[in-house]
């Protein structure tokens, strides 16, 4: 199969509360999507290039759902990205994992009723992880950036796109913070899915039970 292209569409000046950030409108040949680059400074030619490549996550990023780290991933990225003064985040329209938000919203009905991120995902007859990162590595060669340190704590990412031809020079860890919404969604990621993720079921409960301790001391 031809490797897919991606053609730059547009570019836009985005104000943020972090800076001032030009957003790329991407078309491509694999699918309908709206892939996206966010991109401060001069990345072109660069190394070493502060880099996230986020999947989209409807729930976590525009709606601040707790029960993934997503929306809290996304903000600390551009606060990184902005310490830098350089840096790239691609927004990739992988919802769910690749398998869109109607799936996903099944699979967390799933989740409600026992099963883990894993096999919820198993059960509805998707795989655990749909996503490819070929156009997050084509977006990353049109904006000439030569090799990314990636805000990452997922090693099928890292692996996806050094095979994609993108040079990893190191991982930022991004580690959101856990609470009784995401603690089963983040273990399971550690334990099924590799996340280099620091976190122990012990820990998180007697840190929620200081935290209680604490409320209920008023
Ligand atoms: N299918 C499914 N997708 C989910 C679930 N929770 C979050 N997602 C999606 O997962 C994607 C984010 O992937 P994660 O596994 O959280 O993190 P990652 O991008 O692999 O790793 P990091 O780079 O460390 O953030 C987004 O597309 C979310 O919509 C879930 O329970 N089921
Ligand atoms: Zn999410």
């Amino acid at each position: 199969m031809a490797k897919p292209t991606v053609t730059r569409m547009a570019r836009a000046r985005i104000p943020t509360e972090y800076g001032e950030f030009q957003l790329c409108y991407y078309g491509n040949t694999s699918d309908s999507k709206e892939h996206l680059a966010f991109y401060m400074g001069e990345v072109a030619g660069a190394e070493n290039v502060v880099a996230r490549i986020h999947s989209e996550c409807f729930t976590g990023d525009v709606l601040g759902s707790r029960r993934c780290d997503c929306g809290e991933q996304l903000d600390r990225s551009l606060q990184l990205i902005a310490g830098q003064g350089t840096g790239v985040l691609v927004y990739l329209r992988q919802e769910g994992r690749g398998i869109g938000l109607l799936e996903k919203l099944k699979a967390y009905n799933l989740q409600d009723q026992g099963y883990d991120t894993v096999d919820a995902n198993l059960l509805l007859g998707h795989g655990a992880d749909e996503r490819d990162y070929a156009l997050a590595a084509r977006i990353l060669e049109d904006l000439g950036v030569k090799s990314v340190r990636l805000l990452t704590n997922n090693p099928l990412k890292i692996s996806s796109l050094q095979a994609e031809g993108i040079r990893v020079d190191a991982r930022f860890p991004l580690e959101a913070g856990v609470h009784s919404d995401n603690e089963g969604y983040l273990l399971t990621k550690a334990r099924r899915m590799d996340h280099l993720l620091r976190i122990e079921p012990s820990e998180i409960s007697s840190k929620f039970n200081r935290l209680h301790d604490l409320e209920s001391a008023d």
